[in-house]
């Protein structure tokens, strides 16, 4: 049984990082989900490209609810993610790793919870308003941070994050007032995924990949193509980034992800 997922997004599709791989249907409340399970240093990691195989599914149509839910039924705890931004942050350069730590949610159409009260699709049908302080697992962000100092790379340990709902990219006035409210980087993606993870009282951390300056900040036109390019020169990284920070993941969860709940719905 997998107790660690990685959730790849843009660029990130197959889990060539990992050995003797299958897939597993997941059937959830929300839809099935194909779910990949292989092994790394003989232990079982599950694997899911957010936007499907062949980048097929937006930002905006991405059932997350399903996705979060298949892990979740695997007896996943821990999900490792990757996000491909743009950066408002001169400090932050394409081909920079940056350590997620908050959030700024500017969505707009996508399901946001599990808990919809009795007209939940499953038998948690109650209401609850979790703690969303701090977005990401300290534990898994101490892991991702260990690796990327071990492995040299070029990172940041903290940043955040405004989720645009896309999947446009942002117009130059909008980073001139995500800048002023204190986003480093922008994508499309980090919302509802983190707050559905943790609202399953799993730990849930994102490693972005600066793929370029965001509108008005670059000279150049944003391209999707830009993207991809600068993802597939950085799979390697990305790759060694993942596979390194799983053994830093302590075996015993010691942080509060695991009781999101608590005190969630006034029981
Ligand atoms: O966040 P990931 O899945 O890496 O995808 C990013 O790349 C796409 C834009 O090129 C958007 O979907 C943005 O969110
Ligand atoms: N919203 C958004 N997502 C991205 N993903 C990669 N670059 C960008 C960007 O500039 N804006």
């Amino acid at each position: 049984m997998p107790r660690i997922a990685i959730i790849g997004g843009s660029g990130v599709y197959d889990p060539k990082l990992l050995a003797n791989v299958r897939e597993e249907w997941v059937s959830t409340p929300y839809g099935k989900v194909g779910v990949k399970i292989g092994e790394y240093n003989e232990e079982e990691i599950a694997f899911l490209p957010r936007h499907g195989e062949g980048h097929s599914v937006p930002p905006h149509s991405i059932n997350y609810r399903a996705n979060i839910w298949a892990l979740y039924e695997l007896g996943v705890e821990r999900i490792l993610s990757t996000s491909a931004v743009g950066s408002l942050n001169e400090a932050m350069k394409p081909g920079d790793f940056v350590i997620l730590d908050q959030l700024l949610d500017f969505t707009k159409t996508r399901h946001y919870t599990f808990y919809d009260g009795e007209n939940s699709p499953h038998d948690r049908k109650f209401v609850a308003h979790v703690d969303f302080t701090d977005p990401y697992c300290p534990e898994l962000r101490k892991a991702l941070i260990s690796a990327a100092k071990e492995l040299r790379f070029n990172y940041h340990p903290t940043g955040t994050y405004a989720c645009m709902e896309g999947p446009r990219f942002e117009t130059r006035a909008e980073i001139r007032a995500l800048k002023i409210l204190g986003a480093d980087v922008v994508g499309m993606t980090q919302c509802p995924e983190a707050i559905l993870a943790r609202e399953l009282e799993m730990c849930y951390a994102s490693v972005a990949i600066v793929t370029n300056f965001a509108a008005g900040i670059s000279r150049e036109k944003l391209t999707h193509t830009e993207v991809v390019e600068l993802m597939a020169k950085k799979s390697e990284e990305i790759k060694y980034l993942l596979m390194n920070s799983i053994k830093h993941i302590p075996k015993e969860r010691r942080c509060s992800c695991k009781d999101a709940l608590k005190g969630a719905t006034g029981e």
